[in-house]
């Protein structure tokens, strides 16, 4: 069996208040899509950038290709892991200024042909050449996720640590984007459910915050008869797609005080609870 290409344990952060984000992360990774989902705020993007060395962990350990801690191969690191943020910097520059500017900072120089074509890429996402040449500040939300997304993928590197990639593309757009991205080797944060599922090829991380081992709190939920069931937190799952959701959990934690939302698409509800 071949060694994982990527591998993290018990990795931790802290809030600067000295209470932990998260802890006891734990991660192996070989190829294809690992789905990283959560509530709104448990640190999945910060989760990334302590991947990307971009913020430094607490704790933990991290392997890349067998090879033991970041910090005394961080070259290495930037060349074969690339982070896509979940939104882009507004700039006053064009697309293909800002590639060329990625280029020439790149650490590893690399003749032109060890690149792939990155407006070829977004074309078959569907955005037209001449968007390049425009300002970051006059293009959509959606267009400049598919330039950036393609910036990063152009680079081919080896893991593509995406930030919800798709948030602001339409169905057909995603649907495009899921396609190609669905080939290479990602770890992928998504709050969408129904992604996670389609595009989860190699396993998934539920993080709630706190320390991610500690089990699932069984919490009362009243459907509104006086009937009081019990179930366990399954992390992010709404009714219906609970089951199978707890069934992929990779593990458990903590997250702040119980709250409940409204399910968009019918009454059903979904259940956080937990503690510091
Ligand atoms: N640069 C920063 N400085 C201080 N706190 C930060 C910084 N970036 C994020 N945080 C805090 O860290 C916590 C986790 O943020 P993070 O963006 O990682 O969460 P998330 O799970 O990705 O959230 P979302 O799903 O809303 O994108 C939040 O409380 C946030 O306010």
């Amino acid at each position: 069996m071949s060694s994982p290409l990527f591998r993290a344990k018990d990795i931790g952060k802290k809030n600067s208040d000295g209470t932990w984000l998260f802890r006891n992360i734990d991660i192996d990774f070989s190829h294809g899509v690992m789905t990283i989902t959560g509530p709104s705020g448990v640190g999945k993007s910060t989760l990334l950038k302590c991947i990307n060395q971009t913020i430094v962990m607490d704790e933990g350990q991290v392997w890349l290709d067998d090879k033991i801690g970041f910090i005394s191969f961080l070259d290495e690191v930037i060349s074969k892991i690339m982070y896509i943020p979940q939104r882009t910097t507004i700039m006053e520059s064009t697309p293909l200024d800002f590639l060329e500017e990625v280029r020439a900072f790149s650490t590893h120089k690399r003749n032109k042909d060890s690149y792939d074509d990155p407006v070829q890429i977004a074309l078959d996402w569907g955005i037209r050449p001449h968007l390049w040449h425009k300002k970051w500040n006059t293009l959509s939300g959606g267009e400049m996720q598919r330039i950036s997304l393609a910036i990063g993928c152009s680079f081919r590197p080896e893991i593509l640590l995406l930030d919800e990639p798709t948030s602001a593309l339409d169905e057909i757009s995603c649907e495009k984007v899921e396609k190609t991205l669905g080939q290479l080797n990602c770890l992928w944060v998504t709050h969408n459910p129904q992604q996670a599922h389609r595009i989860n090829s190699a396993g998934e991380l539920v993080m709630r915050g706190g320390d991610n081992r500690e089990p699932p709190l069984e919490v009362s939920i009243d459907d509104g008869n006086n009937n009081n069931s019990k179930k366990k937190d399954g992390g992010w799952g709404q009714d219906g797609e609970g089951e199978e959701s707890q069934g992929k959990t990779a593990g458990a934690g903590t997250q702040g005080e119980a709250t409940q939302e409204s399910s968009s698409s019918s009454s059903a509800k979904t259940i956080q609870a937990g503690r510091h």
